[in-house]
């Protein structure tokens, strides 16, 4: 395996709060890593991060093969890198299947010409079929559910055709059914190749989907390891129970 992903030293402090302290881990490519932890241990100040929407105080990230000290959100996504969040950043005003097309990341489809409008058209509608939501494609995406407006916007990172996807709590305020539709658009992502990096306070889904899995306590990952061995070590015991 190869490591897609390595995180080194990350550190993040709010006032006197240390969110993320020297936070080191690898995502191997292929794997759907999951980033577990109690509520506070800084997960989400990590993916901010490593994804370049909020400054580290130190540390650094590799991403396939190349240093970032300070990333950038649109580079890194133009590289293959890109995010979901808790709650689905999506254009409400634009119908869904402009918010795939937007999200192709292509400024200069206009200048590109018709075929390059037509190829992001066709594989938006592609996505939007795969995630069931043709017949939502000429809605304003303010007009979705709450969990498929979290499907859209699993759809529209897709349009990139990234390498590493990081979901923040994909499911999180979903109907099971909607769990089950998430968890398999996961699966079938990673068996075309797609590598993830989730958070998710869904103990069963992390069990079932996930491995590795890395358990971060007070900004610090404290195990890693297969989701068996992480279910059984006392350490992410103590951590859960302190909560
Ligand atoms: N912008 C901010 N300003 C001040 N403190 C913050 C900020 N963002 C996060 N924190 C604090 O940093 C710590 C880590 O928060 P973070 O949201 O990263 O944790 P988390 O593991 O994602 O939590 P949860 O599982 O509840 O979403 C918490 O103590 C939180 O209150």
């Amino acid at each position: 395996m190869t490591t897609l992903l390595e995180v080194r030293g990350l550190t993040k402090s709010f006032g006197g709060v240390r969110a993320v302290d020297d936070c080191s881990f690898d995502v191997e490519e292929g794997s759907v890593t999951a980033l577990i932890g109690p509520n506070g241990s800084g997960k989400t100040t990590a993916f901010n991060m490593i994804t370049g929407y909020l400054p580290a105080d130190s540390g650094s990230l590799r991403f396939a093969g190349t240093p970032y000290r300070r990333p950038d959100p649109a580079k890194l996504y133009r590289r293959g890198l890109t995010r979901t969040f808790q709650q689905a950043r999506i254009f409400g005003s634009l119908s869904v299947r402009e918010n795939l097309i937007a999200a192709a990341g292509h400024r200069w489809t206009a200048l590109l010409g018709p075929r390059a409008a037509r190829a992001d058209r066709a594989r938006a509608d592609e996505l939007l079929d795969d995630f069931g939501l043709s017949e939502k494609a000429d809605l304003k995406a303010a007009e979705l559910s709450y969990g498929q407006r979290k499907l859209c916007e699993f759809a529209a990172v897709l349009m990139a055709q990234p390498r590493l996807v990081l979901l923040d709590e994909p499911t999180a305020g979903v109907n099971p059914v909607m769990i089950e539709t998430m968890e398999r658009h996961v699966r079938t992502r990673n068996e075309q190749g797609v590598t993830f990096l989730i958070v998710e306070h869904d103990m069963p889904l992390v069990m079932r989907l996930c491995d590795p899995v890395v358990v971060l306590d007070r900004g610090r990952p404290i195990a890693a390891g297969r989701p068996a061995d992480i279910q059984a070590d006392p350490r992410v015991l103590d951590a859960y129970l302190g909560e």
